[in-house]
């Protein structure tokens, strides 16, 4: 049998991107279909808009911070309007980039969703194309719980493209973002209610780091309420009205409500049913090569269950052309993975959490923990602390933790450094760079 494609990849967000381009650098012949944009969520409504609306709150922050440091007070005045015309125009920028490239290495883009027809037949548009190899990467979806007049939040998505600020926000999900929206929002000047149903934010990150980052968050005056979850949402006129439920049972009145409770994969189009592709927990089965009950179909990034993060849908798409059009059978390291939330304070992690070595290893485990304030804030007076911790187990780096200003960016190396085995005697030996914060992980 011969097929138009020897493979045929569903969605060019970044596991989808890397695996396409991959397997054409092996000869293959390659389409990709896209029934949104190029770059995929990351690209539009993730990663990268977030990243830039991060960099946009700190300038007020970074503002008040000059003046500690001799600069003339001014009120410089922030237009959401002009920043998401830049900010598109940057993403519009990037999407080019991402279709030249698929474009330079041969890649023919689909625009248009796909669905299955047969097990080697894919829809786009009422076309119909064959391919040897099929891989899913469709990514994920936000989901709402079931609660009275949800329909009235928004997700993630809308936030970007908001006709105008809120004045007040609510938001659902104490998660990653969660987390960020409601530290990028309080710095651009919105009062902000992040309400989540554990007894702290950012579930399954270290306690320590939970703890610092939710006090830091109330300190830069986000109302933070735990253990709290919405009841019944209203709309009232031109606000939502929110019965809350929990250590809080008031009720909540504010023009905007975020409901950032997860994600799940983007499965509901494909016609999966019609093929039998196995599914776990509503995502798509796969092995340790991402491959499906069927052995000519590969599912990679957000629509499996594995790690929602950018770098790793990535990982898993070069993973599979590896494995399937090049040379050496690729499977994925899921030990060690580092990550960060972009709130203000950062707070980024790698490794075992001190209640997950504890659980392995008992008593036997031995954490370092250091707070300081960073030179960049030795001059204001409002004193921002940051925070290092180790898990160690005889001497070996089992997690490091960080809170505070670069922790993203600090948290990289030693991740690799953790990757190798790090000790904590070889970290003390090491010399550092002065003045850092990252010097203060060394002794
Ligand atoms: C607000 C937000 C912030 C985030 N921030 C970060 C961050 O800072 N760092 C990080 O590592 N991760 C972050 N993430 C997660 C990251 O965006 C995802 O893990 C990553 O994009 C997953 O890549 P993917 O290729 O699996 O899927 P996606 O990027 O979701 O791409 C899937 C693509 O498939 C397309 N598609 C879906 N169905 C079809 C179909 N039937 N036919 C054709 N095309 C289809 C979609 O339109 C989409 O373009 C963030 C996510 C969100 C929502
Ligand atoms: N910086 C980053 O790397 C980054 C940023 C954003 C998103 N992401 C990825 O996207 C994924 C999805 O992000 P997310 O924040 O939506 O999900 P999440 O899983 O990180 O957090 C969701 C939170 O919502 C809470 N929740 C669920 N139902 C609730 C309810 N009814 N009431 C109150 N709280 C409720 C959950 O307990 C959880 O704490 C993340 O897991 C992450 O992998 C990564």
């Amino acid at each position: 049998m011969t097929y138009r494609y020897d493979l045929f990849v569903i969605g060019a967000g970044p596991g989808g991107l890397s695996a396409a381009k991959k397997a054409a650098s092996y000869g293959a012949k390659v389409a990709i279909a896209e029934s949104a944009h190029v770059g995929g969520t990351c690209v539009n409504l993730g990663c990268i808009p977030k990243k830039l609306m991060v960099y946009a709150a700190d300038f007020a922050e970074f503002a008040h911070l000059a003046q500690e440091y001799g600069w003339s007070q001014e009120t410089p005045k922030f237009s959401w309007q002009q920043f998401k015309q830049i900010r598109d125009r940057e993403l519009d920028r990037l999407r080019h980039v991402y279709q030249s490239k698929l474009k330079d290495k041969g890649v023919e883009l689909l625009q248009g969703a796909a669905a299955f027809v047969d097990e080697h037949t894919i829809s786009v548009n009422d076309q119909k194309f064959t391919a040897d190899k099929i891989l899913i990467a469709v990514g994920g979806k936000a989901t709402k719980p079931n609660i009275s007049g949800i329909e009235h939040a928004v997700t993630s998505d809308e936030m970007f493209h908001l006709e105008k600020l809120p004045k007040r926000l609510a938001i659902l999900g104490g998660g990653y973002i969660g987390v960020e929206f409601s530290s990028l929002m309080r710095g651009l000047g919105v009062e902000v209610f992040l309400m989540n149903r554990e007894c702290c934010i950012l579930e399954g990150f270290d306690d320590t780091v939970r703890n610092t980052v939710r006090n830091e968050l109330v300190d830069r005056g986000i109302h933070s309420y735990c253990n709290t979850t919405a009841e019944k949402i209203e709309r009232v006129g031109d606000n939502i009205q929110i019965q809350l439920t929990g250590d809080r049972s008031d009720l909540l009145t504010v023009d905007t409500l975020l409901c950032a409770t997860g994600r799940i994969p983007n499965l509901e189009h494909l016609n999966l049913d019609t093929i039998g592709i196995e599914q776990d927990n509503k995502a798509i089965a796969v092995d340790e090569f991402s491959r499906t009950n069927l052995p000519h179909i590969y599912a990679v990034g957000d629509c499996t269950n594995r790690k929602q993060l950018t770098p790793v849908a990535r990982a898993e798409g070069r993973a599979f052309a590896e494995t399937v059009f090049g040379k050496s059978q690729m499977a994925i390291d899921y030990h060690l993975i580092p990550s960060g939330v972009c709130s203000r304070p950062e707070a980024a992690t790698v490794g075992m959490t001190e209640s997950e070595a504890q659980e392995k290893f008992g008593d036997r485990i031995k954490c370092y923990q250091t707070e300081f304030t960073p030179l960049l804030r030795t001059l204001s007076q409002e004193k921002r602390q940051s925070l290092i911790k180790f898990v160690t187990h005889d001497d070996r780096i089992l997690g490091i933790h960080i809170v505070g200003d670069d922790a993203i960016e600090i948290i990289q190396g030693f991740a690799l450094a953790m990757q190798k085995g790090l000790t904590k005697a070889e970290l003390d030996h090491a010399i550092a760079i002065h003045p850092s914060s990252a010097e203060e992980l060394f002794s």
